[in-house]
C-alpha cells in the first residue's frame, strides 16, 4: 500500500527540508521541522507540484498521483509540455515572480501570508506527539512553507481529527479557542536574532495579595455564585468557567474559577493573567477586582461586563445587529486598548490572543478586552526587539512571523487586530471551513474582493446600511497593512488607533456636509 512504501515517498524538488513522518498518531509532514497539517491548501499546492514539474522527477510520481486521487479526489495530470524539471525551485520563483508583476506588491505578500498562517493555523489546531522515524525530501519552499500533503492511510484518521479539531471549533461553538504549540519551545528556529525563553514572566509576589478593590474568602465567593450554579454560568474557555455574581454590597462581578483538574498546569497563566490585569487600568480594558490563590481553588474576578462577546453580537445573538458606526467604535476602542498595553501600562504588554470572543461590550456598545491569560510582558531592555516565547493564541488571529520564529512582539498583536477589523466588518470568522474553497480564509477572500474593487461584497449582509466606499476602502487598507507577513511591515497599534480616528472624523466631515 501507498502508507506501507510511504518512507520511500521521497523527492529532491528544490532546497527546503521537508520531513515525511512517522508518530503515534500515523503519518504528517513537516517543512524546515514545522510540523505541517491544512485541508484547505493541501490540494492546491500538490496540483502545483504536478504543475511545476517538480514532482515529474521523483520516481515516485504514480504514488503522488495517488495521493492526489485518494485525497483529493482529482486527477493531477501534468500539463501538454511540462517535463520534468530539477530545477523547479526556479521555476516556481519565476510563476512567483509573474504573480508579483500581475498583482501590487501588497497582493504578493498577502498570498505569502494567508497561506502560511493558514497552514500554520492548522498546525496549531491538532497537536501532535513528537515524531519517531522520519526521512526527508526537498521541495520548492515557496509553496511547500504554505501548505502540507496528507498520506491517505492516515486520511480518514487525519480527517476526523481535523473534524473535530477544526470543524467543531470553527463552525459547530461560537467560540474560537486558545491554544498553545506545546513543542515549539522545543524547536530551534531558524534565526540568529533567537535568545533563550524570557525569564520574565514573574511569579506571585507578595504585595498582588493587597490587589484589586474586592477581597473575597472563597466562602464568600461560594456564596456570590450559589456554588457557582450553572445557572450563574456566563460561559467557559480554556482556563475555567466564568460566572456572574453579585456581591454583599450589590455590586455585580465576573468570577473566573479555573478548571479543578488543570490547576497545577494552569498555576502559571492564572498568576499571569492576576499579574498583568492588576497593573493595567483603562476603561477599554477587563478590570481586575480580586483573586484567590488558596488550596485546590484559582479565582480571578473582574468587572462583570454585561453585553456579551463581539462574536456574538456579529453572529446575531443578541438580537439587533451591530451598525458601521458602533464597530468602527468598537475597532477603536480595541486599538486604544492596544495601544495602552504596549505603550502606556507599566511595562510593555503584549495580549497575545486577540480575538472575537474576547471583546465584551458594555450596554452602550463600548469594548473592554479581556482574558489576559496568555498575555506576556514585552522586551525590558530598549536593545532586544522581542521576546522568544512558546507560541500561543487562536487559531486564524497568529502572526505567521511569530509561528515561524518563535520571536513576540507588539506587532504580533497588530497582525490578530487586522484579522479582527476584517471579521467586525465583514461578519465572518477568520477562517470558516464551510465555505466555497476560495472563500474558507476570509482575509484571502476579503483581499481577493478588494483588488477586484468589489469593496461591497466584503461587508456583513447583515448591515443594512450603504456605506460610502471611501471609507471602507480605508478600513480595509488599514487592516491589510496589519496583517503584514513582516511585522516591519505592519503599523503599530498607536498608527493603527490614529488611522482609526482620521476615518471617523472623515465620517463626520462628510455627514456634516451632506
Ligand atoms: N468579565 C466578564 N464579564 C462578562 N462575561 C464574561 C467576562 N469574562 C468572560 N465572560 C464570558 O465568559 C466566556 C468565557 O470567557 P473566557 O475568557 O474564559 O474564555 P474565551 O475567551 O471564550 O476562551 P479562551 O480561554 O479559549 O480564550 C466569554 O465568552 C464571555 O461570554
Amino acid at each position: 500500500s501507498l502508507c506501507g512504501s510511504a518512507p520511500t515517498l521521497s523527492t529532491v524538488c528544490g532546497f527546503d527540508h521537508v520531513a515525511y513522518s512517522k508518530s503515534s498518531d500515523g503519518y504528517y509532514l513537516s517543512i524546515n521541522g514545522q510540523r505541517m497539517e491544512d485541508p484547505v491548501f493541501i490540494c492546491e499546492v500538490l496540483e502545483s507540484y504536478f504543475k511545476s514539474g517538480c514532482l515529474l522527477c521523483d520516481s515516485q510520481v504514480e504514488s503522488w498521483r495517488r495521493i492526489g486521487e485518494e485525497y483529493c479526489n482529482q486527477d493531477f495530470t501534468v500539463p501538454v509540455g511540462v517535463k520534468c524539471n530539477p530545477n523547479s525551485v526556479d521555476l516556481l520563483r519565476k510563476a512567483g515572480r509573474k504573480i508579483l508583476l500581475q498583482s501590487s506588491a501588497n497582493a504578493s505578500k498577502l498570498d505569502q501570508l494567508t497561506s502560511k498562517s493558514q497552514s500554520l493555523k492548522e498546525e496549531l489546531d491538532i497537536k501532535y506527539s513528537s515524531a519517531s522515524d522520519s526521512f526527508s525530501l526537498a521541495v520548492p519552499g515557496m509553496f511547500l512553507l504554505c501548505c502540507a500533503f496528507m498520506c491517505p492511510c492516515f486520511r480518514a484518521k487525519r480527517r476526523e481529527a481535523i473534524e473535530h479539531n477544526v470543524l467543531d471549533r470553527h463552525l459547530n461553538s461560537n467560540s474560537t479557542s486558545s491554544v498553545e504549540v506545546s513543542s515549539a519551545s522545543e524547536r530551534i528556529p531558524a534565526t540568529p536574532l533567537r535568545i533563550p525563553p524570557s525569564p520574565s514572566r514573574f511569579s506571585l509576589s507578595p504585595q498582588l495579595t493587597r490587589i484589586g478593590s474586592v477581597h473575597l474568602g472563597i466562602n464568600q465567593i461560594i456564596k456570590a455564585t450559589r456554588n457557582f450554579s450553572p445557572s450563574l454560568k456566563l460561559g467557559e474557555g480554556g482556563f475555567g468557567a466564568v460566572y456572574r455574581a453579585v456581591l454583599p454590597d450589590g455590586q455585580v462581578v465576573a468570577i473566573k474559577r479555573a478548571k479543578q483538574e488543570q490547576i497545577p498546569a494552569l498555576r502559571d497563566e492564572f498568576s499571569n493573567e492576576v499579574e498583568l490585569l492588576a497593573k493595567v487600568e483603562h476603561r477599554n480594558l477587563v478590570r481586575l477586582l480580586g483573586y484567590t490563590d488558596k488550596g485546590n481553588e484559582r479565582i480571578i474576578i473582574t468587572e462583570y461586563v454585561p453585553n456579551g462577546t463581539l462574536r456574538e453580537h456579529l453572529d446575531g445573538h443578541h438580537g439587533k445587529i451591530l451598525d458601521f458606526n458602533q464597530r468602527l467604535e468598537i475597532a477603536i476602542d480595541v486599538a486604544h486598548a492596544l495601544t495602552y498595553l504596549h505603550l502606556y501600562a507599566e511595562k510593555t504588554i503584549i495580549h497575545r490572543d486577540v480575538k472575537s470572543s474576547n471583546i465584551l461590550l458594555t450596554e452602550s456598545y463600548r469594548a473592554k478586552v479581556s482574558d489576559f491569560g496568555f498575555a506576556r510582558t514585552g522586551p525590558t531592555d530598549t536593545e532586544q526587539t522581542h521576546i522568544s516565547t512558546k507560541v500561543k493564541g487562536t487559531a486564524g488571529y497568529l502572526d505567521p512571523e511569530y509561528l515561524r520564529t518563535y520571536q513576540l512582539t507588539p506587532k504580533s498583536d497588530v497582525f490578530s487586530f487586522g484579522i479582527l477589523l476584517i471579521e467586525i466588518f465583514s461578519g465572518r470568522r477568520p477562517v470558516e471551513l464551510r465555505r466555497e474553497k476560495d472563500e474558507r480564509i476570509t482575509v484571502r477572500w476579503a483581499f481577493k474582493k478588494y483588488n477586484e474593487g468589489n469593496l461591497r461584497d466584503i461587508l456583513d449582509p447583515l448591515m443594512e446600511e450603504v456605506i460610502d466606499e471611501q471609507v471602507l476602502g480605508n478600513i480595509l487598507s488599514l487592516a491589510f497593512e496589519c496583517v503584514a507577513p513582516t511585522r516591519a511591515d505592519r503599523p503599530d497599534m498607536k498608527e493603527v488607533g490614529e488611522q482609526l480616528w482620521e476615518i471617523r472624523k472623515e465620517i463626520g466631515k462628510s455627514l456634516r456636509r451632506a
